[in-house]
């Protein structure tokens, strides 16, 4: 897409998908010979801002970025990456809402490519399967490493809970601030984004309140 048309897109260019749009080629690749290429491509980009990539400091940097892409911060793009959820007969009976809070977000805003951090709190009412708590954190990690908008961020993390727990009745809250906005363009320090997205009993506003009164602490 060249620049006038991403100027005309504006705001409209959020994705009414859940899927992070992907190619049907995303994986026909290896991980080594994606940063092989990756090595290549940036080496190009540091060129033409016309960094010397003879000095020492930045010759192995082409090469670092590209393992740092494809293995560390979107390493969630890889459906083989996905971590093993195992659920559990909820043997408890426990039927009242579980909270899995202050789930760490390290994601990355796929408009800039630049840092998303926050915050993630999750609740759910387990039915007939209750989850690994760590087994949360871990999904959300593995969605938020891949470029994101938080909208989309959140919804993936619900549906998939939704999918394992066999149940609708699931809640995600998202505090995040985005560098894209903090640190460059309208460079806005103090502001960060909030996004709640849940289903089942969770659309009754009662519910919803006792999840937002514990989460706010
Ligand atoms: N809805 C949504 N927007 C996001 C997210 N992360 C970044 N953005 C926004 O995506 C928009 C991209 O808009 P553009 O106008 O194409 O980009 P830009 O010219 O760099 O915009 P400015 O940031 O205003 O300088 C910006 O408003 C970003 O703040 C996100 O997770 N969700
Ligand atoms: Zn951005």
């Amino acid at each position: 897409m060249d620049k006038k048309s991403i100027e005309i897109l504006g705001d409209n260019h959020i994705s009414t998908s859940v899927e992070t749009p992907l190619r049907s080629d995303a994986f026909d690749k290896s991980d080594v010979e994606k940063i092989t290429a990756i090595q290549y491509h940036f080496k190009m980009i540091m060129q033409e801002l016309g960094l010397d990539l003879t000095d020492d400091s930045l010759a192995g940097t082409p090469y670092r970025f590209a393992k740092m892409y494809v293995k560390e911060l979107f390493y969630g793009l890889k459906p083989d990456n996905k971590p093993k959820l195992s659920v559990f007969e909820n043997k408890y009976g426990y039927n009242k809402v579980l909270i899995e809070q202050n789930i760490n977000i390290d994601s990355s805003c796929e408009h800039h490519f630049l840092p998303i951090t926050g915050k993630a709190h999750i609740g759910y009412i387990p039915k007939d399967k209750v989850i690994g708590l760590s087994k949360i954190n871990r999904l959300v990690d593995y969605y938020a490493h891949r470029p994101q908008v938080q909208e989309r961020l959140s919804l993936q993390i619900l549906k998939d809970l939704q999918h394992i727990l066999k149940t609708e009745d699931v809640i995600v809250v998202i505090n995040a601030k985005h560098l894209c906005v903090s640190s460059r363009g309208i460079k806005d320090k103090n502001s960060f984004t909030t996004t709640i997205e849940y289903g089942g009993c969770f659309n009754n506003d009662l519910k919803r309140k006792e999840f937002l009164d514990i989460v706010k602490g």
